[in-house]
């Protein structure tokens, strides 16, 4: 990791409106309180439990969305996110995805053609080149997606939670990618469940709760204190029922 710094949020909220009923909609902070930097070269966890607003950090960072409060620096860099919820067009075919995609990332028709054979081969997709992305199954989609964000070369990629699909064969060969980027001074930012993804590629972690960063720093020393706050709140739980 070198100390360049791509990111930098201070004290940033995210809301979303919510439509009520009667009178106006209400305004919905999924991200309260995030302050945290991002470095050129580092491979970035972000843990925390379900709704605790790790995708929406994800979109922020990789400027979907903006800031509500606080202040975010922008260094200029390329990011592509990869997420199974923002997906593809459906009812076209990978190699139209791809096509769309190599587009959107400003590249020229002919380039983009000629990478279709490799990143089919990298999906280990060869044969479902034509077929709609509809029929294809979760794994498959996840592989497709991260084929192509592997072939784009993004400055920064954003993961959320892809790695958990795909059989243990292609997860393995996803993480000896990533790692392979994290070599060559790539940034990665990576949302997991997964403790020993986390551990095993991560130089640094973050973990938010309720839209808040809890603790940034090692992974060893995140994930075990985050570990133990789960721990707790299911004795509590117990304690309670
Ligand atoms: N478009 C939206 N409109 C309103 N509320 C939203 C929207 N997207 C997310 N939220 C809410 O914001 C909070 C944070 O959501 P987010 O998807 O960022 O959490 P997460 O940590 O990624 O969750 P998970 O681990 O379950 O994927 C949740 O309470 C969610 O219901």
């Amino acid at each position: 990791m070198s100390e360049e710094l791509l990111l930098d949020l201070k004290n940033t909220g995210v809301c979303y409106r919510r439509r009520r009923l009667f009178g106006n909609d209400e305004c919905y902070w999924a991200l309260d309180d995030v302050s945290l930097q991002l470095y050129k070269g580092e491979t970035l966890g972000i843990i925390g439990r379900n709704g605790a607003g790790k995708t929406t950090l994800l979109k922020l960072l990789a400027d979907i969305i903006r800031p509500d409060r606080g202040e975010l620096v922008r260094r200029p860099a390329s990011y592509v996110i990869l997420s199974l919820r923002l997906g593809f067009l459906e009812q076209l075919s990978a190699r139209d995805n791809i096509i769309m995609s190599g587009m959107l990332f400003g590249m020229g028709r002919d380039e983009i053609e000629a990478r279709i054979p490799e990143i089919m081969e990298f999906a280990e997709l060869e044969d479902y080149a034509d077929a709609p992305v509809a029929t294809y199954s979760m794994g498959m989609s996840a592989r497709l997606g991260f084929a192509i964000a592997m072939s784009a070369d993004p400055d920064v990629m954003l993961i959320d939670e892809m790695l958990a699909v795909g059989d243990s064969g292609f997860r393995e060969k996803s993480a000896a990618v990533l790692r392979e980027r994290m070599l060559s001074n790539r940034t990665v930012v990576l949302v997991a469940h997964n403790e020993p993804a986390i551990r095993n590629l991560c130089s640094r972690v973050v973990w938010i709760e309720n839209g808040r960063t809890v603790e940034q720093g090692e992974p060893e020393t995140v994930v075990t204190n985050y570990r133990e706050h789960l721990r707790k709140l299911t004795a509590d739980k117990g304690a309670t029922s």
